[in-house]
């Protein structure tokens, strides 16, 4: 990938047809995949320089003021694009407005040009009134454009000025002056993608991912493998089998599992790893095996406990601790090679509806690490307890979390952050 590529996603629709979600969603993805990735949300432009309650008159295309003042929003934001660009080496800004005019739209490209940087545009188009109407429930009321108002007042207000942009919102055309765009254009998230122009790596991976997209709602569940021989040594990596607690946790779980889903499909995936598929073996449901899920690589530790570790390589033990995500063991891997191996999961878990994975610790903090936001910093420490299952739930914009433990004892595989002493300085 050539690290001078900067790209502009800008975001095209009339409101509540999601354009957020699917710009958090693609900067979310960058970013775990340490693309430095930034979305700029031109309504916060515009709250910030005009106040934030603007009645739905603000947004009548017949508004000279309300006109004016949206295009100054539009140019703030483009303008901390921009520099965000130059200054931090920003490689993907999403850039989150309606610019639902091709008079917009021209003004981007050219200021865009300027700089050098690549507009792609994403355009969602959403015929569902009742997904349309769900998003307003679900989002817009919420938002500070209408706090303390009566919620049907508000959604009232909402639809009148969905109505202001549908007089002058025009779609993504190639016949008018628009056929050498870059764009992917969405229809009803999930069903339908047209592209056009689309060049690069990281533009195909992100129409790769648009592709993929879908808002139906579904449950992700996590769960460890059952506790190990090895985890009960203290061994890491290995391919050791269940231990007798683990095995009890492997009868246990699908009566938690249905107690969860009822009748409702369910796939499982497994790594290639003994202590996974046997976790797996009492599930009734289709399995698949991933290798990409198998355990970080722990290199010449493999087999070793920390202490062990610790005493025959302590410059590694050390480092590692000092940047866990970065650190890659001897002959090993790091999080952030485990990250981009699992790059192909997330995809097809995005795809995917009802999914569960048994899998292992490290692989486990990162793939939730991806739908929890964790920092590269947090994600190699977050907690995944043996003998518990994680399900989360996507929302709108975040992911809700429920922890189950199964009440059968296992060691605690889990090492905090060393705390180092501070430097004090006067
Ligand atoms: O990155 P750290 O915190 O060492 O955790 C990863 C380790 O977790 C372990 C257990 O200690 O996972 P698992 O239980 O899946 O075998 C090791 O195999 C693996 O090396």
């Amino acid at each position: 990938m050539n690290s001078n590529t900067r790209i502009a996603c800008v975001m095209v629709g009339l409101p509540a047809r999601g354009k957020t979600y699917i710009a958090q969603k693609v900067c979310r993805y960058l970013q775990w995949l340490s693309v430095s990735t930034k979305v700029f949300n031109v309504g916060n432009y515009r709250r910030k320089l005009h106040g934030a309650h603007q009645m739905h008159s603000f947004f009548d295309p017949h508004n000279t003021e309300g006109e004016i003042a949206r295009k100054e929003a539009a140019l703030e934001a483009l303008k901390d694009m921009i520099k965000w660009f130059l200054e931090e080496d920003g490689t993907v800004a999403i850039f989150d407005a309606t610019n639902s005019t091709r008079e917009r739209r021209c003004m981007i490209i050219d200021y865009c040009k300027k700089y050098d940087v690549q507009v792609m545009f994403i355009e969602s188009i959403c015929q569902d009134e009742s997904l349309i109407l769900q998003n307003i429930m679900d989002v817009k009321l919420s938002s500070p454009d209408y706090k303390d108002m009566d919620p049907e007042k508000a959604a009232e207000d909402f639809r009148a000025r969905i109505s202001h942009y549908e007089e002058a919102y025009e779609t993504l055309n190639e016949m008018k002056n628009e056929s050498d765009y870059t764009y992917a254009k969405l229809i009803n998230v999930g069903s339908q993608v047209m592209i056009n122009m689309i060049q690069g790596y990281l533009q195909s991976r992100i129409v790769y991912y648009l592709m993929n997209l879908h808002i139906l709602p579904r449950n992700i569940f996590f769960s460890r493998h059952g506790e190990s021989v090895y985890n009960l040594e203290g061994k890491i990596g290995g391919d050791s089998k269940l231990s007798p607690r683990g095995r009890k946790y492997a009868l246990a779980l699908p009566e938690l599992i249905k107690a969860n889903l009822g009748d409702q499909p369910l796939t499982v995936w497994t790594s290639t790893l003994k202590r996974t598929i046997e976790t797996a073996k009492h599930l009734q449901y289709p399995k698949l095996q991933w290798k990409a899920l198998d355990e970080l690589d722990a290199g010449v530790c493999d087999g070793m406990t920390y202490e062990e570790i610790e005493a025959k390589y302590p410059e590694d033990y050390f480092n590692r601790d000092e940047d866990k995500f970065n650190y890659r063991y001897r002959g090993g891997e790091s999080y952030r090679d485990v990250v981009y191996r699992l790059e192909p999961v997330i995809m097809e878990l995005e795809r995917q509806q009802n999914i569960l994975i048994i899998g292992h610790q490290a692989i486990l903090r990162c793939i939730y690490g991806y739908f929890q936001k964790l920092s590269q910093d947090d994600l190699p420490y977050v907690k995944i307890p043996l003998h518990t299952v994680i399900k989360l739930t996507p929302k709108a914009y975040t992911c809700q979390e429920e922890r189950y433990k199964i009440d059968i004892d296992a060691v605690d595989t889990h090492r905090p952050k060393p705390k180092r002493p501070t430097d004090v300085s006067n």
